[in-house]
């Protein structure tokens, strides 16, 4: 099922949320929606979910218009919101079941996937406490093993690994690239653009209302540029190496005994075989191309240097 948005536009006011999206998203799908603070993400997630009435255009789901409250749009898309939703009196245990059964799931595949993810997420210890009183880190997982409990062929995630401590992050992030799926479609929102990277098909940067970029994380890495992030350690005097490299940039990071630094090709590799040459300067090398990261920033600066 393919999903659309066909002209979509939210007003709040005199401010454009965003403004005519239009776009196609087709099954199988991991799309990341990235962007700075207030560019409109949000606001499309909540639309797409219904939360938010927009101002105009529509949504449409395998041919089919997605209109807030019908019960095929409940069993077609689950959202895990930005902030998380107040859970009432559930404990851990019954917030991750309840949502299965609520999608339909037959009770018994509801109770063998809730103690999965009680495990995988390290929530046994918490299956019995109320959810209302969690931590921060604690209740996003929660909501996201309450999304993939029982996933439906539309997930849209608002900032997945949002407050959880790296361990974590990295369980999810392999959560989602396991809800990759032929007949899936997973929409998230991240800041986090270098764990992000990994599983996403499809990255749509979004500035001030509109999707700037769109494209496979490969070919938005090409807009980076021929740069490469270097990280040295020098034991004996990084500071100097800073020196060394005059205005080439200024994207310099200086934690004796490591220096990084992102410049020109070029000029990064002429400086590393300098280094290299003398003895005793350098204990240890690591040179990569662009990131997705360095895309973005790249990209955001061109943006914002277009726009009013
Ligand atoms: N309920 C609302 N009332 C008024 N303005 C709103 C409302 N919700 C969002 N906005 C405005 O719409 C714009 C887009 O907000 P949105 O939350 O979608 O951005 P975002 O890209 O998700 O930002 P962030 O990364 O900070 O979460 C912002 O200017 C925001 O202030």
């Amino acid at each position: 099922m393919d999903l659309e948005f066909q002209g979509l536009s939210k007003r709040f006011g005199s401010v454009w949320a965003n403004r005519d999206i239009s776009l196609t998203v087709k099954p199988g799908t991991i799309v990341g929606l990235l962007g700075p603070n207030g560019a409109g993400k949000t606001t499309l997630l909540r639309q797409l979910v219904g939360l938010t009435r927009s101002t105009s255009g529509q949504i449409v789901i395998g041919g089919r218009t997605v209109v807030a409250g019908k019960q095929w749009v409940k069993e077609t898309i689950a959202y895990l919101p930005q902030h998380p939703l107040a859970l009432g009196d559930l404990t851990v245990e019954e917030a991750i079941r309840s949502s299965a059964l609520l999608r339909g799931q037959p009770r018994q595949d509801a109770s063998r996937n809730t103690e999965q993810l009680l495990e995988a997420f390290d929530l046994q210890a918490l299956r019995h406490r109320q959810v209302a009183g969690l931590s921060g880190g604690e209740h996003r997982l929660v909501g996201i093993a309450s999304v993939v409990v029982a996933p439906t062929p539309v997930l849209a995630l608002d900032e997945p690994t949002n407050e959880l401590d790296p361990l974590m992050r990295r369980r999810v992030w392999d959560f989602i690239d396991r809800l990759r799926n032929p007949d899936r479609i997973v929409l998230l929102v991240s800041h986090n653009v270098l764990e992000a990277e990994r599983v996403l098909d499809r990255v749509l940067i979004m500035s001030h209302g509109q999707i700037r970029h769109d494209g496979h994380p490969h070919d938005l890495r090409g807009n980076a540029g021929d740069i490469l992030t270097v990280s040295v350690t020098a034991p004996h005097d990084a500071t100097r190496l800073a020196h060394d490299m005059g205005s080439i940039t200024d994207r310099i990071y200086v934690h004796p005994p490591t220096l990084e630094f992102t410049a020109p090709r070029p000029e990064a590799l002429t400086l590393l075989a300098a280094w290299l040459a003398e003895p005793g300067l350098i204990s240890s090398v690591s040179v990569n191309e662009p990131s997705l990261e360095d895309a973005y920033l790249a990209l955001r600066d061109s943006s914002e240097e277009n726009t009013p």
